[in-house]
């Protein structure tokens, strides 16, 4: 059998992730053989700190692994599901959504907090997401939200040099560096809702590759899929997949299924959260009324200003 070639992005953690995929591949094909395509994007060259407000950042993780699938350079591209813009690329299919990690936020303190409510007055919290940005300030209107980029060991070096007080991160993502030892509080959802699909892989093939299709759609999950497109469907309703406010998180409990998601400011205010629950054979029904619910009740008015704002 040829070998597999997978496209990933070239940091630790897109690397990581990569070989947690290969070995899932392996599990269920012993004798595959695979070789890894490193690719740099445009997410990793540019470091500028306003990233997430430019409506240019759509696909900024993701579009030379779809290119190089298109062009035939790869077969497979391993994706972070939330980096992946809504808009779905012709000829491309996300043919495994393995089973997810924690969807979880995180935070990181250099004082030993442990919660946001816990951090000191004034405390300068270092993030780039307008999401988490919106949710830190409605808790604690008090602290400071500054910009943060760079991969995650560069962030907490710029945390341990004294240039934030905290950092608020993927828990999946410092999961999967082997980083849990620095966590200080993996933030409770009722605080603050994940990124629509955080912590979730998406694999991509071409829809027309039967081979990379059998072999890759072998470790989908079911259930993950389900959340992540789920939380996706209400992320596609409020805008096409620019980096807004919004957090969502679908849940799947047997046969039923609750779907929270807010929408906020990055001020903090005003912010609208809403829940739904649903049977499973409504869930995308159910994912519609809520996106709906919440531009009713506040939503459009916050996109609008932030759109506006952002130009
Ligand atoms: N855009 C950055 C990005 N894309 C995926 C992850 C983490 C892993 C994941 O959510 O699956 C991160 C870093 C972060 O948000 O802290």
């Amino acid at each position: 059998m040829p070998a597999i070639r997978i496209a990933t992005r070239a940091s630790k953690l897109a690397i990581a992730q990569t070989k947690l995929v290969c070995n899932m591949l392996r599990e269920v094909n012993a004798d595959l053989q695979i070789e890894l395509v490193e690719i740099s994007t445009r997410g990793d060259r540019d470091k500028s700190d306003f990233l997430y407000k430019s409506s240019s950042s759509v696909g900024f993780f993701t579009s030379e692994l779809e290119k190089a699938l298109l062009e035939n350079a790869a077969d497979v591209a391993v994706h972070s599901f939330k980096d992946l813009p809504t808009a779905i690329t012709p000829g491309l299919a996300i043919t495994a959504v393995p089973k997810r990690v924690s969807p979880a936020d995180a935070l990181i303190c250099s004082d030993g907090s442990t919660s946001i409510k816990g951090l000191k007055p004034g405390a300068v919290v270092g993030t780039s997401s307008v999401r988490r940005i919106a949710q830190l300030k409605h808790l604690r209107p008090d602290v400071h939200a500054r910009p943060c980029r760079g991969n995650v060991d560069t962030r907490i070096g710029k945390l341990r040099g004294g240039q934030y007080d905290a950092l608020i991160l993927a828990h999946a993502g410092l999961i999967r560096m082997g980083k849990e030892d620095e966590i200080s509080a993996v933030l409770p959802f009722e605080d603050f809702l994940p990124a629509p699909a955080q912590g979730a892989l998406a694999i991509q093939t071409r829809s027309d590759d039967k081979t990379a299709n059998v072999i890759v759609s072998q470790i989908d999950d079911n259930g993950a899929r389900l959340r992540a497109e789920l939380e996706r469907r209400i992320l596609a309703r409020l805008h096409g997949g620019c980096s807004i406010p919004l957090g969502a998180l679908a849940m799947v409990e047997g046969d039923a299924v609750s779907i929270s998601a807010m929408i906020a400011d990055p001020a903090g205010e005003p912010f609208v959260r809403e829940q739904i629950r649903a049977q499973r054979q409504d869930a995308e029904a159910a994912a519609d009324e809520l996106a709906e619910s919440l531009l009713a009740n506040g939503g459009a008015e916050i996109l609008a200003r932030f759109n506006r704002d952002r130009e």
